[in-house]
């Protein structure tokens, strides 16, 4: 069987040359149109790379034969010598990653999404006065906001409005993971055979680097766990996952109940390691959205006036009379979606799709991008428009395909906290535009549409809107 087209390449190391670094998913996308085939091939420097370009073929190949496309590629830079490897999200499709995975789902399910509501509601009227302020840095707020949720749910503890340690030694960390991460950064990634380079050797920075940022890594899974672990001894920890975690380990010996508790930290971490950044670039997308398309903003201030009124500030309760609000942040996600070109899978067989050979141990990347941005199911898809999820009477149109279905991922390994994620994105929308309006700052010479996204995993705004 052939394998799926794409850009020629060169013996030996492929498509190294062709591999974007930059804005990947618009190159996929490209590549999509220029080889007519929504499934693409590459290769670089030996890893088979395989991109889909439809919904259709990420929900045959995730959803319908997840058996085989549920394990993750293995970066050694980041998983080995920085340290990284405890998160599940990274993990392969192994017995470590079912027994986090099935712990996080069994304390974090989508049916208790209600009890993180009056934590949710406590850290949105926190956030409202400090968007407020000038002296305040919007997208700080922001960040600190997403984080101390995070922060919350997790191990129960209330961050401090500045300068708070937890807080700071997470941002820390997963800024060095995020610059680790730059796709081809590392060629102990492609070698992995160099991370046994001694860390004098000459050229062998990225061990010296590596060692350094480890330190940071440790600190971040370690430090809040420590502190609820002194708080639940003491007998005052406040509600948390880890609390609830911790209570319910049932273990025969010593030995059992430490490697428990090892799965309970790891879990833990996710919350603040998978759970602050994108939340975060979801919520910048939206500010930047409400100033480029104050019409949308106007028709969602006026739904919130009429369904929740003058005297009150919005609840979760009000969702579902607020269809225009739920459309517009459906179009957030889909305008620009979070991890455009996903998190991607790797493959653990053998298979055939479309008629094209896929190798066991291929990295395999749903481009996002290509399906929120195709015209037939979205008409005139780069621009903002909300009513394209309604009906002619104003409901959310059901035949309409809802993001949220897609930026949270796929299969055995789509997003566990996308509950959490959709109910703090709703409370914290419909606060913002019930009590203030977002505009672009008159001083700032900069427009709106000059506003670039950066190029990490899960892109930001490298400006700040407002
Ligand atoms: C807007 C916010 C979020 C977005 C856009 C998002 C998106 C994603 C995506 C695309 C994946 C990969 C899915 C796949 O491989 O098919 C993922 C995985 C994951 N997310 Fe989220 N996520 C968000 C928030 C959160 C939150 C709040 C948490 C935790 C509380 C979380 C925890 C995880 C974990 C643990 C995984 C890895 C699952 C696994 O590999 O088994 N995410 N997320």
């Amino acid at each position: 069987q052939p394998l799926a087209p794409g850009p020629p390449g060169y013996p030996i190391i492929g498509n190294l040359f062709d591999m974007p670094t930059k804005s990947s998913y618009l190159t996929f996308t490209e590549w999509a149109k220029k080889y007519d085939s929504e499934i693409l091939n590459i290769n670089v420097c030996g890893t088979n790379i395989v991109i889909l370009n439809s919904l259709r073929l990420i929900t045959e190949l995730f959803d319908k034969r997840s058996a085989i496309y549920s394990s993750r590629p293995q970066f050694t830079m980041i998983s080995d010598l920085m340290g990284w490897g405890f998160l599940f999200s990274s993990m392969p499709y192994d017995d470590h990653w079912r027994r986090r995975r099935r712990l996080f789902q069994r304390f974090f399910p989508a049916s208790r999404a209600s009890e993180l509501q009056p934590q949710q509601r406590t850290h949105v009227r926190r956030l409202l006065p400090r968007l407020m302020d000038p002296k305040q840095n919007f997208a700080q707020s922001l960040r600190h906001f997403t984080g101390g949720v995070a922060i919350t749910l997790a191990y129960g503890i209330d961050v401090k409005p500045a300068n708070d340690p937890f807080i700071d030694v997470s941002e820390r960390a997963i800024s060095l993971l995020n610059q680790a991460s730059a796709p081809g950064k590392y060629l102990v990634d492609i070698i992995p055979l160099l991370k046994y380079v001694p860390d004098w050797f000459p050229g062998a920075q990225f061990k010296r680097d590596a060692k350094e940022w480890r330190k940071v890594t440790m600190r971040f899974r370690e430090a809040p766990f420590r502190a609820t672990k002194r708080d639940m001894d003491m007998g005052v920890a406040s509600p948390s996952y880890t609390a609830t975690c911790l209570e319910n380990i049932n273990a025969n010996t010593m030995q059992e109940r430490l490697a428990r508790e090892e799965e309970v930290k790891d879990t833990a971490a996710i919350f603040f390691g998978g759970g602050t950044d994108t939340t975060m670039s979801v919520l910048l997308t939206f500010m930047l959205a409400m100033t480029r398309y104050p019409s949308a903003q106007l028709k969602a201030q006026e739904e919130l006036d009429k369904v929740v009124g003058p005297d009150r500030l919005p609840d979760f309760r009000d969702s579902p009379n607020l269809p225009y609000l739920n459309a517009l942040l459906r179009e957030v996600m889909r305008w620009h979606p979070t991890a455009p070109s996903a998190v991607p899978h790797s493959t653990t067989e053998d298979d055939i799709c479309d008629g094209y050979f896929i190798p066991k141990g291929s990295i395999v990347i749903p481009n996002n991008w290509a399906v929120l941005q195709d015209a037939n199911t979205y008409p005139n898809p780069t621009y903002f428009d909300p009513q394209r999820f309604l009906t002619s009477s104003g409901k959310l149109d059901p035949d309409v395909i809802n993001p949220a279905d897609v930026i949270f991922g796929f299969g055995r390994r789509a997003c566990p906290g996308a509950h959490m994620a959709r109910s703090t994105m709703f409370i914290t929308a419909a606060c913002i535009l019930h009590t203030m309006s977002i505009s672009w700052p008159s001083s700032e010479r900069t427009r709106p549409s000059d506003v670039k996204f950066s190029d990490s995993l899960f892109p930001t705004l490298n400006h700040s809107p407002v």
